[in-house]
C-alpha cells in the first residue's frame, strides 16, 4: 500500500517540465492539490493549475520569475543523453545547475530536489545490488554521465540547514512508460531496420528499468520527506523499480508486445563493444565531412551487455519507498500506449 503524506507546502517549480519525466511529474503534483510552475525550453502542453515560464535554465533572471514564492523545486531538465554536444552537456548540466542553485537561493526556495542517474557510478562494468555509497565513475561511460556525476555533487553540496535551503538526489535508472522518447522508440527503431536480431552476450545480464511512475513517486515522497532534521539533507537515492530482470528478457517482451520478433543470436560482448568503438571512433574522424549516428553506440553496448542493478534499501528505510507499478503492469501499460510503434502500423 503506498505511503499516505500530508504535503507541507503546496507550490512547487518543475525545471524541465516539458520533458518525459518532468510531465509525468507534473501532471502527478496538479493530481495532488500542488499549483506548479514549469520552467522549460519549450512549451509542449497545457494543463490547469499549470503556469509556464518559457527559458533557458543557464538565464537566472528568467528562473527567479518562475521561482518566485517557491518553496519546492524540482529539477529535471537535461540535454538528451544521447546527444554528442559536449559543450552543451557542460553549459545545460553543469553551468546551468550552479545558476538553478544560485536562483533558488535568492528566491529563497526551501527545497530542491535533482533528478540525477544511477549511471553516475557506472563505468561499463557489472555493478550488482550496487548502493549509493558506491564512488562516482573515475571513468564515467560518456560525456552525459560525467556531466550528471558533476551536477548532482553541485546540488548536494549545497545542501545548507543554516541557510534554510535543503538538497537532495534522486538517482532513476533505465525510465521507462508513456511518451519515453527514447527506450521504447529507439528500441522500435532499431528492430524495424533490421538490427534487433542479436544478443549481446549470453544474455543472462541482470538490469534495472524504472517505470516513469515509480521514478515520480520517489521525487515526491523526497521532496515531502526533507526536513532539516531528516537523513534525506545531501543524500543520494536509487530509484528503480526494485526488481531486476535479464536486459534482453526486457526488450524481447517489449519488442514481442509490439509484435516485432525476439533477437535470438548471440554475439560475444566483447566483438561488439570493439566494434562499437572502432565505428565510433570513424564515426568522430569522419565527423568534419559527414554525420553519422551509429545505433550501437560503446555506452549502449555496455548497458545491454553487463549486470546493472542498485539496491533500493536507502529509499525504502528513509523515504518508505515501494514501486506502486510492478514492472509486469508497467510493460503492459507502456506497450498499450505505444500504438503507432507497433508492427505494420
Ligand atoms: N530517461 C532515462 O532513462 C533517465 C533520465 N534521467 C534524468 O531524468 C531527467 C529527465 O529525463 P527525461 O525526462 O528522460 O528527458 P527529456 O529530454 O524528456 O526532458 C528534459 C527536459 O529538459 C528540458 N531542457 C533541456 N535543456 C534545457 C535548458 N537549457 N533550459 C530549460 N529546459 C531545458 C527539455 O526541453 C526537456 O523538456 C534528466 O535529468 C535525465 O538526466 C536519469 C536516469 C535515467
Ligand atoms: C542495444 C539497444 C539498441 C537497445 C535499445 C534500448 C536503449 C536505447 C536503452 C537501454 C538502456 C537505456 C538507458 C538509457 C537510455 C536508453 C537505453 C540506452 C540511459 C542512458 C538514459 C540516461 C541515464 O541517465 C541512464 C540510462 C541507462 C539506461
Amino acid at each position: 500500500m503506498a505511503t499516505r503524506i500530508r504535503p507541507s507546502s503546496k507550490r512547487c517549480a518543475v525545471i524541465g517540465g516539458s520533458g518525459f519525466l518532468g510531465r509525468h511529474l507534473v501532471e502527478r503534483l496538479v493530481g495532488r492539490g500542488y499549483t506548479v510552475s514549469v520552467f522549460d525550453i519549450r512549451q509542449a502542453y497545457e494543463l490547469p493549475g499549470v503556469t509556464f515560464h518559457q527559458g533557458d535554465l543557464c538565464d537566472k533572471q528568467a528562473l527567479l520569475s518562475a521561482l518566485k514564492d517557491v518553496p519546492i523545486v524540482f529539477h529535471c531538465a537535461s540535454p538528451a543523453p544521447g546527444s554528442d554536444d559536449r559543450a552543451l552537456f557542460q553549459r545545460v548540466n553543469i553551468d546551468g545547475t550552479r545558476t538553478v542553485i544560485q536562483a533558488c537561493l535568492e528566491a529563497g526556495v526551501q527545497k530542491l530536489i535533482l533528478t540525477s542517474s544511477a549511471s553516475v557510478v557506472f563505468e561499463g562494468t557489472d555493478i550488482k545490488n550496487g548502493k549509493e555509497d558506491l564512488p562516482y565513475a573515475k571513468k564515467p561511460i560518456d560525456y552525459y554521465t560525467a556531466t550528471k556525476i558533476q551536477q548532482e555533487k553541485l546540488v548536494l553540496e549545497a545542501c545548507s540547514k543554516e541557510k534554510g535551503f535543503l538538497t537532495v538526489a534522486i538517482r532513476p535508472h533505465g525510465i521507462f512508460g508513456p511518451r519515453d522518447p527514447q527506450l521504447v522508440p529507439i528500441l522500435v527503431d532499431s528492430a524495424r531496420r533490421g538490427k534487433m536480431k542479436f544478443i549481446i552476450g549470453d544474455g543472462s545480464n541482470l538490469v534495472d528499468f524504472t517505470y516513469v511512475e515509480n521514478v515520480v513517486h520517489g521525487h515526491i515522497l523526497a521532496a515531502e520527506h526533507l526536513k532539516a532534521e531528516s537523513p534525506l539533507c545531501a543524500q543520494a537515492y536509487h530509484i528503480t523499480n526494485d526488481e531486476p530482470v535479464r536486459f534482453w528478457d526486457f526488450m524481447s517482451q517489449v519488442l514481442v508486445g509490439l509484435g516485432y520478433s525476439a533477437p535470438r543470436l548471440h554475439l560475444p560482448y566483447a566483438l561488439v563493444y570493439g566494434l562499437s568503438l572502432l565505428l565510433w571512433l570513424i564515426a568522430l574522424v569522419l565527423r568534419p565531412l559527414v554525420h553519422i549516428k551509429p545505433t550501437f553506440t560503446p555506452m549502449r553496448v555496455a548497458l545491454a551487455g553487463t549486470h546493472h542493478f542498485y539496491s533500493c534499501a536507502r529509499a525504502k528505510q528513509d523515504l518508505g519507498y515501494r514501486p506502486p507499478v510492478s514492472l509486469q503492469e508497467a510493460i503492459a501499460r507502456t506497450v498499450e500506449s505505444y500504438p503507432h510503434l507497433r508492427q505494420g502500423a
